[in-house]
């Protein structure tokens, strides 16, 4: 992937850079700080500079936004960079942007809160049963990144509304340039590969709380997570064949070391749709709960475990994922290579044209 993209990927971030003082509306300072801190870390890399005083606000304010990007790579600061820079020449100028609901793609559709020891990623997006849109796989990476390091104990990952997430958003691939699906193909198997890095990277426990069905990347991704407990509602679907695509999140490795060879096919290339309690019994969740009590249930349990000791709890965490990380990596890079291949080819083409023709649904 090196060479090309990155080339490619510099030509934008310098057209970017000339764009941001092209803006005809100030995009407020939280942006601001963002633009920043990616800028830093795209041209410089991770923050090493000393923090600076309390009472220096602004340079205070810049070095916590950089410094919260950690050690995401120079390459995908520059193309956070650039989607934001677009995103914000967009809803300047009034033109459509690559989000599917013609808003402006930005955090609000990831919100982060962090109470009792707890740091909460909401998937909120609703309307579109949360499927994930470009910025929100970069929101979600700046979030795990500065969860990581942040004082909370554990990390947790859920949705808004009656979905925990459909999925990758399908509208996604309505944004490809014409004439460049090669070139698209490859930036999203870099941005998925990126994005997967963060998962099997992350240093303290993660734990999902899905809170409805789940759908594609959404489901394959669990098996990364230290804990999954789920609403008797939920539903887990991997439809990859039905859209001409393949598995990714190291579920084509986990799944079968979890549920057994013939039950992860049957998820994995067969597109078979487990309810809740049969995701139990596979192993991919961890307990499942009524939906009347599954909240307050859920939260209890994890206020009970953020209690736990932070540095204990961190260090068993990445003693269990050790003895896994080299070979996840592997996979997740074979996975996403297998997938920037399956984007370009008519199978998916198709599947996907019918979906956003809307005369295919799952
Ligand atoms: C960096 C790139 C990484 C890529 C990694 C790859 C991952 C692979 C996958 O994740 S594969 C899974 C992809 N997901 C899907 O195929 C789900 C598609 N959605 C559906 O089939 C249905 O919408 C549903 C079953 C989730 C829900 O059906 P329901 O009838 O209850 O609701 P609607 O269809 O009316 O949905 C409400 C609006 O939400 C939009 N929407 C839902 N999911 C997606 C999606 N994944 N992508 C785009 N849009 C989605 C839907 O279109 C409706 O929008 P509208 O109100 O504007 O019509």
């Amino acid at each position: 992937v090196g060479g090309p993209a990155m080339r490619a990927s510099q030509e934008d971030f310098a057209n970017a850079m000339s764009q941001v003082k092209l803006l005809k509306k100030d995009p407020g300072n939280e942006v601001k700080l963002k633009l920043y801190a990616l800028y830093k870390q795209a041209t410089e890399g991770p923050c090493n500079v000393p923090k600076p005083g309390v009472l220096d606000f602004v340079v205070k304010a810049k070095w916590d936004a950089w410094n919260a990007l950690g050690g995401l790579s120079k390459e995908a600061a520059r193309r956070s960079y650039v989607d934001l820079v677009s995103s914000l020449s967009a809803s300047s100028s009034g033109r459509a942007t690559p989000a599917a609901d013609g808003k402006r793609a930005d955090s609000d559709h990831v919100l982060v809160t962090s109470e009792d020891g707890i740091t909460a990623i909401t998937l909120n997006r609703p309307t579109k049963k949360n499927a994930l849109n470009t910025q929100m796989y970069h929101d979600i990476m700046l979030a795990l990144k500065a969860a990581g390091k942040d004082s909370s104990t554990i990390t947790v990952l859920t949705g808004s509304g009656d979905y925990y997430c459909s999925g990758n958003d399908l509208s996604n691939f309505k944004d490809v340039p014409s004439g460049r699906p090669e070139e698209s193909a490859q930036r999203s198997a870099v941005l998925l590969r990126d994005f997967v890095d963060c998962f099997i990277d992350f240093p303290k426990p993660l734990i999902a709380v899905v809170n409805g069905p789940a759908i594609g990347i959404s489901v394959t991704l669990l098996g990364l997570f230290d804990a999954v407990y789920a609403t008797d509602r939920a539903t887990f679907h991997t439809p990859f064949s039905h859209l001409g695509q393949s598995p990714e999140g190291c579920s084509s490795y986990v799944f079968p070391k979890m549920m057994g060879p013939s039950k992860a096919a049957e998820m994995l290339i067969f597109g078979k749709k487990l309810t809740a309690q049969e995701a139990f019994a596979q192993g991919l969740v961890t307990e499942v709960f009524p939906d009347s009590t599954f909240q307050k249930e859920v939260w209890a349990r994890l206020k009970a475990y953020a209690k736990l000791p932070p540095n204990s709890v961190r260090i068993s965490k990445q003693l269990l994922r050790s003895q896994e990380k080299e070979r996840l990596h592997a996979v997740n890079a074979e996975e996403s290579r297998a997938l920037q291949e399956r984007w370009v080819s008519a199978e998916c083409h198709d599947a996907i044209a019918a979906f956003l023709s809307r005369k295919a649904k799952l």
